[in-house]
């Protein structure tokens, strides 16, 4: 092959023999023929949509599967990752042994030897000293169309002389017929070697598995360099100042930060150095359920070629129900950045964050949909984590499920989370960032609270008001809440107000406070630990 290129003599290193072609690179063009090839099948076979953007469906996998995560426990693992057998907290890092591994490789590497194969290279990270060099193995066109999406292209010029960092192989129509045998959860696996720097999927298909599990890798490598490593989007505006908003799934990272009046730097993931904010990604990944243009309108137009839109219903006129979830209320598209207008450009970076929003979608309707934080109540809250689950990200969970999922991320965090908490505070002392939380999920009402209530909210908090609003303290959580912020009801500001009567948000506070206090217990054992109780609520 040309220069630019790799022959099938460059995978044998991998354990994958006889290629039969190597499509590397491929473009969108080629990528859109690839996909849509008439002699696919199933789930390999994408459909084209009125608005140009290919549709997949993703198979069995619709959301991520945490339960069939695996990293090999060795020399490099052993002492430094936040193992789910080990302490207290609960979490996704199952190890798994070397042999059980060199099993799993074999596996993989069989399913994709003597096939024509897709091979995409691209960058993990916006900064040239922090970026990971990935390079991603897949038979499935579509595949290689979700990572060309996501991940940063490099230039022709980086091309030259590209050793991957890590590598990922993707056996996704393969599994592991001895998983009894090995201990594991099922035939399926999405598997890691930190010290080889390969990823192993087997049995989904899910594109998100890539996507988080390099996400899972630098959340391992950046706190370590003493750079933040964080599952929040990030905007600039008009002033050059930076905000990021953490949140887990579903709680409105993509949608908040896609705003018309500031730039967009990224939805999902980023990085915090010496310099400032930087996305780890090139592409945005939204979620389509009842997604609609008047709500969402710079998401709606990015719907349109290169964009793939995965487990949406489509409709024999090639327009798509957006408010069809019976595949999956977890149905997405994922887009090249550019797709929106305002971005940060060319490079997805900006200065440092000098408002960090920690999104919420709190079921239980406890929460207010807006409180200023202090320095303790900010890590404490960043520690707690606490939030829902929303229906469809991950297998199994099909209504909004309560959950303590530390630093908005748990399922993606590599080392224990007082390591993030401790680079963020340093970060955000250094900057003098101020922190938020925001309750994007219900309240007395019962009903979710309003998209329009919230970009209000937000837009209150960039521009400063809300740190010159009357506010009142809300008891029990101890959180000091504005009364009045233009654009939002005023009675949905103080959460008591929208219960029937505030006795009944009072008995509901207490449960959560409860719940908060035992979650919270994990962190008790360190001084520093101890010394963040009081920021919490209290019985
Ligand atoms: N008050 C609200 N704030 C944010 N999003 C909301 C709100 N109410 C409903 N939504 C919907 O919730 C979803 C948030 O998803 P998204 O922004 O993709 O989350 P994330 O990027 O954090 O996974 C969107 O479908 C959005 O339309
Ligand atoms: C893609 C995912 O998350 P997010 O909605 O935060 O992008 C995920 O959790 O698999
Ligand atoms: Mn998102």
């Amino acid at each position: 092959m040309a220069s630019n290129g790799i022959t099938s003599h460059d995978l044998l290193g991998y354990g994958i023999t006889d290629s039969s072609e190597i499509i590397y690179n491929p473009d969108y063009a080629l990528l859109f023929q690839e996909e849509t090839a008439p002699s696919l099948e199933g789930f390999e076979r994408g459909t084209v949509t009125q608005s140009g953007a290919v549709a997949v469906d993703t198979g069995i996998f619709t959301g991520r599967s945490p339960k069939d995560k695996y990293i090999v426990r060795d020399d490099l693992t052993r002492d430094t990752l936040w193992w789910s057998d080990q302490g207290k907290g609960n979490n996704d890092n199952h190890p798994l042994s070397q042999e059980t591994w060199s099993e799993l490789k074999r596996l993989v590497a069989h399913q994709l030897s003597g096939k024509r194969l897709f091979v995409v290279d691209a960058f993990c990270g916006a900064n040239p000293d922090s970026r990971l060099k990935v390079r991603f193995i897949t038979e499935v066109a579509w595949q290689a169309h979700f990572v060309k999406n996501m991940f940063i292209t490099p230039s022709d010029g980086e091309l030259a002389g590209f050793t991957p960092d890590f590598v990922v192989m993707n056996g996704s129509k393969c599994t592991n017929p001895r998983w009894q045998e090995h201990g594991l959860n099922s035939e399926n696996f999405v598997a890691f070697n930190l010290t080889e720097g390969v990823q192993l999927i087997g049995g989904t298909w899910y594109g998100g598995e890539m996507k988080k599990g390099l996400f899972s890798v630098m959340n391992y490598l950046l706190p370590l360099k003493g750079i933040a490593s964080m599952h929040c989007s990030a905007n600039v505006g008009n002033d050059d100042d930076v905000a990021v908003f953490f949140g887990l799934s579903g709680t409105g990272k993509t949608t908040l930060s896609t705003d018309p009046h500031r730039r967009l730097i990224g939805d999902d993931e980023h990085g915090w150095d010496d310099d400032g904010v930087f996305n780890f990604e090139g592409g945005c990944y939204a979620k389509t359920i009842r997604l609609s243009e008047a709500a969402e309108p710079e998401i709606f137009k990015a719907i349109r070629r290169d964009a793939l839109l995965e487990n949406v219903v489509v409709r024999a006129d090639g327009s798509v129900d957006y408010d069809d979830g019976s595949k999956t209320e977890n149905t997405r598209v994922s887009y090249p950045i550019h797709h929106i207008d305002n971005i940060v450009k060319p490079v997805s970076k900006a200065g440092h964050a000098s408002r960090v929003i920690f999104l919420t979608a709190d079921a239980f309707g406890v929460l207010p949909p807006v409180a200023c934080l202090s320095v303790e109540q900010a890590q404490y809250h960043f520690l707690s984590g606490f939030t829902a689950k929303l229906a469809g990200t991950e297998r199994g969970v099909t209504t909004p499920l309560p959950t303590f999922s530390a630093c908005f991320g748990a399922a993606f965090l590599s080392l224990h989370p007082t390591q993030y908490a401790q680079v963020l505070a340093k970060r955000m002392n250094s900057a003098g960032a101020r922190a938020y939380l925001v309750n994007t999920g219900w309240n007395g009402s019962g009903k979710r609270i309003s998209l329009k209530d919230t970009r209000a909210i937000i837009n209150a908090i960039l521009s400063g008001e809300i740190d010159d609003a009357p506010a009142v303290t809300l008891p029990i959580f101890n959180l000091q809440i504005p009364t009045g912020l233009s654009g939002v009801d005023s009675q949905i500001l103080d959460p008591r107000l929208t219960y029937p009567s505030a006795a009944q948000w009072q008995e509901k506070a207490q449960d959560l406070a409860k719940r908060f206090i035992n979650n919270f217990d994990k962190y008790t054992d360190t001084p520093a630990g101890q010394a963040l109780v009081q920021a919490g609520p209290v019985r």
